[in-house]
C-alpha cells in the first residue's frame, strides 16, 4: 500500500466517524483488570508471551465500547526484552507480528459481526501499532522523565527502534503509534527512522506531559515538533498518557504550532510511580469527566480523542458517545 492510499483510510475513518475518530483506552490497565500482573520489565507485553486470549479479550471490549482504532499490545515489546526473558531473535520477532495480528483478528471478527446490523452505530475501526519510547524499554519511569543520559544520541534511539519498527510495519497495521516519546532526541529519531526506512503506513507521534506545557524533558513542545512538522510520514501529533486537566491548553498550544491532526488520548490523572512501579492516586478523573472533556476537546480541534493508562472500556463508552451523539 503507498502512503496515499494508507492516508486515504485515515481519512475515511475520520470522515465516516464525523470528523473525530475514537481511540481505545488503556489496554495493560483493562488486562489488569481482568487479572494479568505485570510485575515485569517488559510490563504489559508479558501477556503477549502468557496470555494472547487475553489481549484480544480486551481488543474486543474496547471495539465493543466503541473504539474506532485499536492500540497493538507492542509498547513496551522489544527484541532485547524478550531475548533478557531468554527467548531467541526470531522469537521475539513472532510476538511482535503477533501483537499486530491478534487486533487484526479482533478487528476483523468484530466487525464481520456487527456490519449487517442495521442501525449499528461502529466504523471498522483501524490497527495501530505501539512504539512505545525508548524510556519505556528502560523500565524505570523515563517516559515520564525524558532524561536518557549523556550517552544516548539520535543514531542510538535510531538504532533501538529500527528492527522494532521494520517487524511491525511488516505485519500491515494501518497505522504505527509513536506513544509517549519525552523529548525532542525521540521524537527526532522516529521522524529520520520513518524517512529513512520509507514507512508507507500513516503515523502518529504522541508525548507524554507532567508539567502541562513542555516536553517531560522540559524542551517546549516547539522544539519538539520541528523535525515532524517537516515531514509528510507523520499524519498526527499529540499527547499521551498525561492527566487529563493538562489536555486542554495543549490541544490550543499545538493548534498553534501544527498543521497536523490532533491527537490526544490523557490518562486518569494518577500519576506513575517509576521506582515502586505502581499509580499514585492524586487528581483522578472519572468518566463523567472524560464525557464533558471530550466535547470541549473536539471543539478546539483535536481529531483523535481517546484514553491511556488508568482508563478502561466504560471511558471509551464515554468518549465515544459524546463524539458519535456530536456527529448527527
Ligand atoms: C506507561 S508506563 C506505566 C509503562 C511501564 C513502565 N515503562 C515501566 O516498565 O516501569
Ligand atoms: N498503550 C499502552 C500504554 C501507553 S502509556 C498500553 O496500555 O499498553
Ligand atoms: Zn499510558
Amino acid at each position: 500500500m503507498g502512503i496515499e492510499k494508507a492516508t486515504t483510510l485515515l481519512d475515511d475513518l475520520l470522515h465516516n466517524a464525523g470528523g473525530c475518530a475514537v481511540i481505545d483506552g488503556g489496554l495493560a490497565t483493562q488486562l489488569e483488570k481482568h487479572g494479568a500482573v505485570f510485575n515485569d520489565p517488559l510490563w504489559s507485553a508479558v501477556c503477549l508471551i502468557n496470555d494472547p486470549d487475553l489481549i484480544k479479550k480486551v481488543h474486543l471490549e474496547y471495539l465493543e465500547a466503541g473504539a474506532d482504532i485499536l492500540v497493538t499490545s507492542s509498547y513496551q515489546a522489544t527484541i532485547p526484552g524478550f531475548i533478557s526473558k531468554g527467548l531467541s531473535v526470531e522469537e521475539g520477532e513472532l510476538l511482535l507480528e503477533k501483537s499486530v495480528k491478534l487486533a487484526i483478528e479482533a478487528r476483523d471478527s468484530f466487525w464481520d459481526s456487527v456490519k449487517c446490523i442495521p442501525g449499528h452505530n461502529y466504523n471498522r475501526a483501524l490497527v495501530a501499532a505501539s512504539i512505545g519510547s525508548y524510556g519505556a524499554y528502560l523500565a524505570d519511569g523515563s517516559e515520564y522523565s525524558g532524561h536518557y543520559g549523556p550517552d544516548v544520541n539520535v543514531d542510538k534511539l535510531k538504532d533501538f527502534h529500527r528492527r522494532r519498527l521494520r517487524i511491525l510495519v511488516d505485519a500491515s497495521p494501518d497505522l504505527l503509534a509513536f506513544e509517549t516519546i519525552p523529548n525532542k532526541l525521540e521524537a527526532q529519531a522516529c521522524v529520520e527512522l520513518l524517512e529513512e526506512e520509507n514507512v508507507q503506513i500513516p503515523s502518529w507521534i504522541c508525548f507524554s506531559s507532567v508539567d502541562g506545557e513542555n516536553a517531560p524533558s522540559g524542551e517546549s513542545f516547539e522544539k519538539c515538533l520541528y523535525a515532524i512538522n517537516k515531514s509528510d510520514k507523520v499524519n498526527a501529533v499529540g499527547i499521551n498518557c498525561t492527566p487529563p486537566h493538562f489536555i486542554e491548553a495543549l490541544i490550543t498550544k499545538f493548534k498553534e504550532l501544527t498543521n497536523k491532526h490532533i491527537v490526544v488520548y490523557p490518562n486518569s490523572g494518577e500519576v506513575w510511580d517509576g521506582r515502586f512501579k505502581k499509580w499514585l492516586p492524586s487528581n483522578c478523573f472519572g468518566d463523567d469527566k472524560f464525557e464533558s472533556f471530550t466535547s470541549r476537546w473536539r471543539k478546539l480541534g483535536a481529531t483523535f480523542i481517546g484514553g491511556c493508562c488508568r482508563t478502561t472500556p466504560s471511558t471509551i463508552r464515554a468518549v465515544s458517545k459524546v463524539l458519535k451523539e456530536s456527529s448527527h
